[in-house]
């Protein structure tokens, strides 16, 4: 049996980051930068304001309350070239150009507001309240670097830096296809020994968290011939294929019927519990497929042991799980030696230190266990017993 680490290895080996393309800022969002981003000018590009009040020259603030005449207002925006000179003031905005001639800024505050003349109590030393060209980046500064995961803050230093479109790799479009005779969708009546579709929801779902684009194929029957031409009609648009059910040592266990003929999809035994039979391989030579079991906690696992780790690949970033933490287990935690478990849980944080407490439900068709869990305890294989107040790592489960 291969170990967990061995085949998301192998798994990453055979992937290819996709291809950047160039998207409009806000679509951007979400996407991993794929250039170098440097401003085109200094930011802020002109010394400005940053208060509503009056621009002046502090040397006219040697002896307070001084009144002076207001000879311009000048509002964010203001194009034209307003210069004062000692003895003078002008109104001026928070973001507004700083006129000619005026070294320093009081607030409105520290005056009695006049409009035609304004009085000033406060002094300010030059330079108060001014934001000077360049002092949040220099014309030419790289302000984002490739392989930058663009969130907000990200996409707003590419629009202050005057960018209206982004070289990317965008979010992996994952298509998501449960099989299995048994499947209705949720929402339709069963007839005895049927269930609800759960795995294509959950995974769709998971793909979103994860930052992809999820398409979820309503289920498919346990028929090599349709399982094989829902794959080929998907390959067109998917930058990766999910497929849970029909994988282990079953009769009617079509997905690994029909991808294991050409070769293409290569089916192993993983040592791990929940998740033992996985499945990956390239359709058509290029389109990543996981074939994940059909129990929907062990479909849930294998996701976020090897899906989320390759969606973050393809995206240009490192191949990392899910966050994890040290935490102290309440009870005594028993292994299986020669298979990594990951135990549902809940995880809680207190005086300073994580501490974790299992599901005593742990079955892989257990699913009420695992929406109520926060973590999952990562149990190595080669532990048999742990004692009650050991420490273990536990993957935090996305909220
Ligand atoms: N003789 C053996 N039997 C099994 C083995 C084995 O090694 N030898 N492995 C077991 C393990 S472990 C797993 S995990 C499952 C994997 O089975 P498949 O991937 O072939 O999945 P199915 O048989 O199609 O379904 C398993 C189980 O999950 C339910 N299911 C399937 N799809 C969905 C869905 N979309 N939504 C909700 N539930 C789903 C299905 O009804 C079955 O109950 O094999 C074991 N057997
Ligand atoms: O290994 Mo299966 O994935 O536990 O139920």
């Amino acid at each position: 049996m291969r170990s967990v680490s061995d085949h998301l290895a192998a798994i990453v080996a055979r992937l290819t980051p996709l291809p950047p393309l160039e998207l409009p800022l806000l679509e951007a969002a979400g996407t991993v930068l794929a250039e170098e981003v440097s401003a085109s000018v200094d930011l802020p590009p002109f010394d400005n304001s940053a208060m509503d009040g009056y621009a002046v020259c502090a040397s006219d603030l040697a002896t307070l309350p001084v009144t002076l005449p207001v000879v311009a207002d000048i509002p964010a925006g203001d194009l034209a070239a307003t210069g004062i000179g000692p003895g003078s003031a002008a109104r001026i905005m928070t973001g507004a150009p700083l006129p000619d001639g005026a070294d320093t800024v009081v607030q409105v505050e520290w005056t009695d507001g006049g409009a035609r003349e304004v009085r000033i109590d406060r002094g300010a030393p030059v330079g108060t309240s001014i934001r000077r060209a360049g002092d949040d980046v220099r014309r030419g500064d790289v302000v984002l670097v490739a392989g930058t995961p663009l969130g907000a803050p990200q996409i707003g230093i590419a629009a202050s830096a005057g960018r209206a479109r982004l070289r990317v790799r965008p979010r992996p479009r994952v298509v998501v296809m449960s099989t299995g005779d048994e499947l209705r969708d949720p929402g339709t009546p069963l007839a005895h020994g049927q269930i609800w579709d759960s795995n294509s929801f959950m995974l769709a779902a998971a793909i979103t968290e994860a930052g992809g684009v999820a398409v979820r194929k309503s289920f498919v029957r346990d028929d090599p011939d349709t399982v094989k031409a829902t794959l080929d009609e998907q390959l067109a648009h998917a930058d990766v294929v999910i497929t849970t059910g029909g994988v282990s040592m079953g009769a009617y266990d079509v997905v690994k019927e029909v991808l294991s003929r050409g070769g293409e999809v290569e089916f192993e035994k993983v040592a791990m519990r929940p998740g033992k039979p996985q499945g990956f391989g390239l359709l058509d030579g290029r389109v990543p497929i996981f074939t994940l079991p059909g129990n929907p906690v062990s479909a849930y696992v294998s996701f976020q042991v090897f899906v989320r780790p390759a969606l973050r690949y393809l995206q240009g970033l490192a191949p990392e799980g899910l966050p994890s933490v040290t935490a102290v287990s309440e009870t005594p935690l028993t292994g299986v030696v020669g298979l990594q478990q990951y135990l549902r849980a809940e995880l809680t944080f207190a005086d300073g230190r994580y501490r974790v407490r299992p599901a005593s439900a742990q079955g892989s068709h257990q699913t009420a266990a695992l929406a109520s869990a926060s973590g999952l305890i990562v149990l190595p294989a080669d532990v048999a017993e742990l004692p009650a107040g050991a420490e273990i790592e536990v993957l935090r489960l996305p909220s």
